[in-house]
């Protein structure tokens, strides 16, 4: 019986390597694989941790997931290059936009994430196994971005409440993950909540995956990432006339910022 497994785990060795040499889809699968088993398991012995350090949901779990969250990036043999982390050094609260490419920016989110810093996200995502419950006990925000008009309610009780609970809140504008290395027009609620609360816009751009990370094509490799923290964007005396404008304002800035640090010549 023994001498069949270590046969058959003889053969499983000699043929990893051929097999993901043979096929781009299977090297994809196992590290996308690998990476969803990561936050699986690590959501799993994590949750009962956050528990019994800080009791329950508050953004002081957001440490605990953050230090764990920071070693996956070598198992990926990725590499962040930031910058600018000192622009983040704002008195209170802030609202932060960042570009969304995939479900790796949540390496690149705990990279750089402050102190004190909850995340909007899509309800589902409550769902989403032991990730929901503890992406719940960090204090992620949920909105259903079905329903604008309650979306609309949760950021605006946000607006509210980010003062008194003092915390940054990490929107990503585009709404929906988009791995083109160009950005998508930015929906309008972060700024919205920025302008009712009167807090600044920190943005933060990564550079561009597509020379190593491309779904369609099976591409997933090692690579390096730039992360560039941009000075802060006030909005004290704006009022949601001026939503637009601070929006497209922080969209070509983010844009330009996106290329210059993706090698990709402006338009
Ligand atoms: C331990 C190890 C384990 C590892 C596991 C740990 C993992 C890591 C841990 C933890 C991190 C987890 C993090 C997860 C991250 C997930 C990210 C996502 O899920 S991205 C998808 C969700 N995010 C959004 O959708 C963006 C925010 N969206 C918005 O702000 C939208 O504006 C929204 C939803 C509020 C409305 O969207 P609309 O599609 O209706 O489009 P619009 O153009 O923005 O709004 C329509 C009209 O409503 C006004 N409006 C929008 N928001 C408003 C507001 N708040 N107040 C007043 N008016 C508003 C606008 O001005 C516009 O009106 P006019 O065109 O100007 O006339
Ligand atoms: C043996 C493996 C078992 C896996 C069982 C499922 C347990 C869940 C495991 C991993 C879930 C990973 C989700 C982590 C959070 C990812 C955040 C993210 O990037 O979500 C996408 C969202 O921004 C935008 O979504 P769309 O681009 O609009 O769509």
């Amino acid at each position: 019986m023994e001498l069949g497994w270590l046969l058959w785990g003889a053969a499983v060795l000699l043929l990893l390597p051929v097999l993901m040499e043979l096929s781009p889809a299977v090297n994809f699968a196992l590290r996308i694989g690998f990476y969803y088993l990561l936050f699986f398991v690590c959501s799993a012995l994590t949750a009962p941790v956050c528990l019994l350090v800080n009791g329950g949901r508050t953004v002081k779990n957001m440490r605990i997931i953050k230090t764990v969250v920071k070693t996956f990036k070598y198992f990926f043999g990725l590499r962040f290059e930031v910058k600018g982390l000192e622009n983040f050094e704002v008195e209170g609260p802030a609202i932060i936009v960042s570009n969304h490419q995939s479900i790796l920016d949540m390496m690149g989110l705990m990279e750089v994430l402050p102190d004190n810093c909850v995340q909007v996200g899509k309800k589902e995502l409550m769902y989403a196994g032991t990730v929901g419950l503890i992406i719940y006990l960090g204090g992620v925000i949920f909105i259903n971005r079905k329903s604008t008009s309650s979306a609309k309610m949760v950021m605006a009780e946000v607006a509210k409440t980010m003062a008194t609970d003092n915390v940054k809140v990490w929107v990503y504008p585009e709404g929906t993950r988009n791995c083109t290395g160009d950005l998508l027009p930015f929906k309008k609620g972060a700024f919205h909540v920025a302008v009712q609360a009167q807090v600044p816009v920190i943005p933060v751009v990564y550079s561009s995956f597509t020379t190593f990370y491309n779904p369609k094509k099976n591409l997933f490799t090692s690579g390096k990432i730039k992360v560039e923290v941009l000075p802060p964007i006030e909005t004290k005396g704006l009022t949601s006339d001026d939503v637009s404008e601070l929006t497209d304002r922080c969209y070509r800035t983010m844009r330009a910022t996106l290329f210059r640090l993706s090698g990709r010549p402006g338009e």
